[in-house]
């Protein structure tokens, strides 16, 4: 897909992944709408972009992803702003593994990327008077490969990729011309590795050394991941990891049996 002048929405973009991933899509041409449930911090960020990038191309909605009717609203917005939607990244995410913390992470991993899928499909499907496009949705390597100090993260992230094969794998979808992928990274520089405490993670301590082991990327090497994704046109239902040891590599599963 040649991103130039496409219509893009990413969720949780204030910081972090979602923020590397706004920066790429403004860098290749897209007019880029990014929510996040933080609105000073969404507006600062936009502000900062405004002046690197055409601040026509910009937009930040303060919106929680735990919000249907706040969600519904993004998508008209946008509509309304820079016409129809061509990207969806459901980004956002939480870890925490503690009580009551943990059914957040449900509520925001699981029903958010849920929801923000949904709406996607609604909103792009030429069947449904969308123009087709891409969603790409970020799971984590956390839910392929156990991750001891964070079950209910994993968990979640398991969801999330399951979801996106699913939804991929459905014809009506794909001739509605919409394609879905997932990306898995590994650790990657955020606040989210920096700020391991314990009420996010089983043992910080144990988890601070897993993760120094493991070693801790660049936003920017997943936003590349990310980039790829959006552009090849020939992915549908890939699930693609990025670590810093292995870099990118799709990850091949058992096809369908009516394959
Ligand atoms: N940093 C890492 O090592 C990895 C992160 N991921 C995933 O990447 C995504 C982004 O993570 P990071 O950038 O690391 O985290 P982060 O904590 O730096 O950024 C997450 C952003 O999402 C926003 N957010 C949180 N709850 C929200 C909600 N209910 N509605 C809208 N926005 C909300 C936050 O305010 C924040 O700006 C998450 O889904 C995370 O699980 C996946 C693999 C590795
Ligand atoms: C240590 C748990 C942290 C939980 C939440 C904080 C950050 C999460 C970041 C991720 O999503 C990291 C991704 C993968 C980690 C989980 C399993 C590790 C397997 C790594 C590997 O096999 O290379």
């Amino acid at each position: 897909m040649d991103i130039t002048g496409k219509v893009a929405i990413v969720t949780g973009g204030a910081q972090g992944l979602g923020k590397a991933f706004v920066e790429v899509l403004l860098d290749n041409g897209a007019k880029v709408c990014f929510t996040d449930i933080r609105g000073e911090e969404g507006r600062g960020v936009a502000d900062e972009l405004g002046k690197i990038y055409s601040p026509n191309n910009i937009l930040f909605v303060e919106c929680d992803v735990t919000s249907h009717s706040g969600m519904e609203g993004l998508f008209s917005t946008v509509k309304e702003k820079f016409g129809p939607i061509n990207i969806l990244c459901n980004n956002a995410g939480i870890g925490g593994e503690a009580f009551p913390l943990w059914e957040k992470v449900v509520d925001i991993n699981v029903k958010g990327t849920i929801r923000g899928t949904l709406l996607g499909l609604n909103n792009m499907r030429t069947d449904c008077g969308g123009v087709g496009g891409t969603i790409i949705n970020i799971a984590s390597l956390a839910g392929i490969n156990p991750n001891p100090f964070g079950p209910v993260y994993a968990a979640t992230k398991a969801a999330i990729i399951q979801l996106t094969r699913s939804w991929a794998a459905n014809p009506a979808v794909l001739k509605a011309g919409v394609r879905l992928n997932v990306i898995c990274p590994s650790f990657a520089d955020t606040t989210m590795v920096r700020d391991i405490s314990e009420e996010m993670v089983y043992n910080s301590t144990a988890a601070q050394d897993f993760i120094e082991k493991i070693g801790i990327m660049t936003t920017g090497d997943v936003a590349q991941a990310f980039l790829r994704l959006v552009k090849d046109e020939t992915k549908n239902g890939s699930i693609l990891s990025v670590t810093k040891q292995q870099g990118q590599n799709f990850i091949e599963v058992r096809p369908h049996p009516v394959d």
